[in-house]
């Protein structure tokens, strides 16, 4: 690993996100379509936690219920050990789709967050520029989202949430249309930040070799109604180099995940 020498804390032990027992039906005529059922799992400060799962297995239903988008329609969901009641402050979310305005430059986006809570000109500033050297747009920062690739407006989503020093971000396949070079960056960099900022995340994704190198645990759900498939504590170190792709042991936990979907049936979780 190059950057081993690097000390890296261990999550705490506490949870910021608690799901118990949770449940989500949508209506569907004078039925009801189950989608969500018995989740229980805890996130606890500082880790990642990955969803994987079969397409329809209720991953992004899951993420917003996490940020206060969806109730479950049972079960509990918490954030620091209140009930979730609709959207906050420490909870951001980044998705697949580009969320830049074409209209700001990526300072002003980055901006945005903080300009809408009222923070003072010169914090507003400072922080800024922090952000967007942080993702590495320290030289685009004048630029707008047009003469960005899709990697660089990724960066600048990330910058923006960061931006309001969020306790977790809730990340819904951020990389997922990003191709697989630019896509591998984002991961290390996503990773990097993580880590130093003692940042929360929940993370989807459809991508298994994504859910293992970002994820410290990934959760895997059932396609079709019922508690997870499994739950899987990533073994490689906190501070891990995009080589441990390559090991055996992560290629063997990558080939585990894909039989737990492709079978719609986990191991011990
Ligand atoms: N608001 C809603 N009303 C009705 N049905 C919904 C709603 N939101 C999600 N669903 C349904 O719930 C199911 C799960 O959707 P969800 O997007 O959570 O799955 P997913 O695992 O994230 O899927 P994918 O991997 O394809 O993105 C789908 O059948 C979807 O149509």
């Amino acid at each position: 690993m190059s950057t081993a020498a690097r000390t890296v804390p261990a999550a705490r032990d506490t949870s910021y996100l608690s799901f118990s027992e949770v449940g989500m039906s949508f209506p569907d005529g004078n039925s009801a379509k189950h989608i969500l059922s018995g989740i229980t799992l805890d996130v606890r400060h500082g880790e990642t936690v990955c969803l994987l799962g079969a397409s329809g297995s209720g991953k992004s239903t899951l993420l917003n219920i996490a940020a206060g988008f969806l109730t479950p329609t049972t079960g509990t969901a918490l954030a620091e050990g209140r009930a979730i009641d609709g959207p906050a402050a420490d909870r951001v979310m980044v998705f697949q789709e580009d969320a830049t305005f074409p209209w700001y430059t990526v300072a002003q986006n980055v901006a945005y967050g903080l300009r809408a809570r009222g923070t003072d000109r010169r914090d507003r500033e400072a922080r800024v520029a922090e952000m967007v050297e942080l993702v590495g747009l320290g030289d685009a920062a004048g630029s707008y989202p047009r003469q960005l690739s899709g990697g660089m407006r990724k960066r600048c989503d990330m910058a923006r949430a960061l931006a309001v020093e969020p306790e977790a971000i809730l990340m819904d396949e951020p990389f997922a249309a990003l191709d697989v070079m630019t896509k591998e960056r984002l991961q290390v960099q996503f990773r990097r930040i993580g880590l130093d900022r003692g940042l929360t995340s929940l993370f989807v994704t459809h991508d298994l070799e994504e859910a293992l190198f970002v994820g410290d645990r990934v959760a895997v759900l059932r396609k079709g109604p019922g508690p997870l498939l499994a739950l899987v504590d990533v073994p490689f170190p906190r501070d891990r180099d995009v080589s441990v792709k390559t090991t055996p042991e992560f290629q063997q936990l990558r080939r585990r995940l894909g039989e737990y979907i492709a079978n719609n049936h986990g191991g011990p979780s």
